[in-house]
């Protein structure tokens, strides 16, 4: 293989020839400029040059086989520039906010004070890149959803029973046959790099040690490979799939999954395009901004469109498939595929009913986490942090479920029913199981904890969410989940919305 001096790889510093270095290769992407799902421009950044500094957090490591053909690939750079380039590397100028978050990670309290899921998403909110915070915390528009997927829960309260025998309190379950010590498994969320080095992994051994699934995304930071690879030998992990728009790539792309051992296929539905988040479009403007000490203004030469609206979330999904059918995609994905089937994304009875008739195995109750509010300050949620990460106004998932239950309570019976969105505690689990949910799922609360305490933070907000559970469980009168049923849970239309409080 071709060894190259940085002199000559800096003389393809343009979009006719644009080469760059990542950890030390070189790579030919000229070709690839218009095809690169973040726009040409971020690359056009590194033409000639170094990325991986880019390029790392973003990227899982097989990108660059899987996307670049063999002739792109142009050689190594050669031992001298691999050290220089090494020192560049350290010796760098941190920016405003990596010396930000340095510091916020030097002074964040210890595991043993973190009581909430919320105090877990304060720390987070410390310690993460500013592009970090807002690509995890950003919904759509206003970000109703948002906030309503998590206040959607305080009009739903119990009606305990009690003089029940509850010493003996078991929150396992089982999803799709597999079991799980609580029912709770972790959603597929992408890019978990951008919030520690470990990424993902912190998740897999987190979840193994608690004994819950994770469900890994499509967009994961890490390899599907590299995450199976940390999983326990008899771990189960599911896979959360984004259908290309090519059934030849999503074969390949399942084919791969089920080879690695994934045990389940969960397909998002919900996000064909991606929803506007305005602060993670923002975002790159305001670090721009930040570093170099001004804002610039308007310029009358500047064509009125030269604006990239799709933000991280828009790079993620451009490729997917817009046109997908109940009586198209799923006989194709059962043709494809002996695994378990799961629906991610319906949003109302009549898609439930649906997507039971066409005979998958479980649907999950989602809008991509119109997360509940963070649990910051309001006069923060109102600024950014709120939000339906796709569709603004749509419905709370524990609303829909609720209808599910007064309009077909057959579904249940059909498939597995599950939830995710803005649900921050025990009680909220409760009362998904009450009304008939097998498990729910949590997306940004396992990325908020393993990027701030990383492994150490799945298993804290594991056991956290654990304890309430139980809790919840013997207090409203049920030893296992089989005892919660829909009686015990009300809802009440007097009660003025009380989530988030914080
Ligand atoms: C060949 C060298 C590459 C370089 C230098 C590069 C660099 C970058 C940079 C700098 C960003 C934007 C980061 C930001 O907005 O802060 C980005 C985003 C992205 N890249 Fe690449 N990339 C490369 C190859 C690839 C490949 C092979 C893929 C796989 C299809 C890929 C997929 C993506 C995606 C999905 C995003 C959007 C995520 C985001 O904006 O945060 N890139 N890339
Ligand atoms: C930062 C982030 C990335 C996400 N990435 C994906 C993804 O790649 N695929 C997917 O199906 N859902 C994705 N989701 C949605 C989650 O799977 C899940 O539905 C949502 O986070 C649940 O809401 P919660 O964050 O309030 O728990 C993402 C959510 C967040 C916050």
């Amino acid at each position: 293989m071709r060894s190259y001096k940085l002199q000559d790889i800096a003389k393809h510093d343009s979009e006719r020839s644009c080469w760059v270095i990542i950890h030390n290769k070189v790579y030919d992407v000229t070709d690839f400029l218009h095809e690169h799902p973040g726009g040409a421009s971020v690359i056009l950044k590194y033409a000639g040059k170094d990325a991986t500094l880019a390029y790392e957090p973003i990227h899982p490591p097989d990108a660059l086989d899987k996307h670049l053909s063999p002739s792109q690939h142009l050689g190594n750079v050669e031992a001298d520039a691999a050290q220089a380039l090494e020192e560049e590397r350290q010796s760098r100028r941190k920016t405003k906010d990596e010396i930000r978050t340095e510091e916020a990670h030097k002074r964040k309290p210890p595991l043993s004070r973190i009581l909430s899921l919320a105090d877990m998403e304060k720390v987070a909110s410390q310690v993460l890149s500013h592009k970090a915070w807002a690509y995890y915390s950003s919904a759509a528009d206003e970000e109703i959803t948002h906030l309503e997927n998590a206040r959607a829960f305080s009009r739903f309260f119990f009606r305990a029973r009690v003089m029940r025998p509850v010493g003996e309190c078991d929150p396992s379950t089982t999803i799709l046959g597999y079991q799980s010590a609580i029912p709770v498994f972790v959603s597929g969320a992408a890019l978990a790099k951008l919030g520690h080095p470990k990424g993902e992994v912190n998740i897999t051994r987190g979840a193994w040690k608690e004994g819950i699934i994770q469900m890994v995304s499509s967009n994961a930071s890490l390899s599907y490979t590299e995450i199976m690879a940390a999983a326990a030998p008899s771990q189960v992990l599911f896979f959360q799939l984004y259908k290309n728009k090519d059934d030849s790539v999503a074969v390949e792309r399942v084919r791969e999954v089920e080879r690695l051992g994934y045990r389940a296929i969960f397909l998002t539905v919900d996000a064909i395009v991606a929803g506007n988040r305005e602060a993670d479009i923002r975002s790159p403007w305001t670090l721009e901004d930040q570093e170099s000490g001004t804002i610039p203004v308007w310029d009358e030469n500047v064509p009125v469109d030269e604006v990239n609206l799709g933000g991280t979330a828009g790079a993620l999904v451009n490729r997917d498939d817009k046109d997908m059918t109940w009586e198209k995609t799923i006989p194709w994905l059962r043709s494809i595929t002996k695994l378990p089937i799961v629906i991610k994304g319906i949003q109302c009875v009549e898609d439930a009913v649906a997507a039971a008739d066409a005979g998958v195995d479980g649907i999950l109750l989602s809008n991509h986490g119109g997360n509940s509010t963070s649990m910051l300050s309001s006069v923060a949620r109102f600024n950014q942090d709120i939000a339906g990460r796709q569709l603004d106004y749509s419905l709370p998932p524990i609303e829909v479920l609720h209808r599910i239950r007064l309009e077909r309570p057959d579904v249940f019976d059909r498939l597995e029913v599950y939830i995710d969105g803005g649900i921050y505690r025990g009680t909220d689990v409760v009362k998904a199981l009450c009304l008939g949910a097998r498990a729910v799922g949590l997306g940004r609360a396992f990325l908020y904890a393993q990027s701030a305490y990383g492994e150490a933070g799945v298993i804290k907000i594991t056991q956290l969410l654990k304890r309430e559970i139980v809790t919840a469980m013997r207090l409203v009168g049920a030893r296992n989940v089989a005892e919660l049923k829909s009686e015990m849970v009300e809802r009440v239309d007097w009660q003025p919305l009380l989530r988030p409080k914080l």
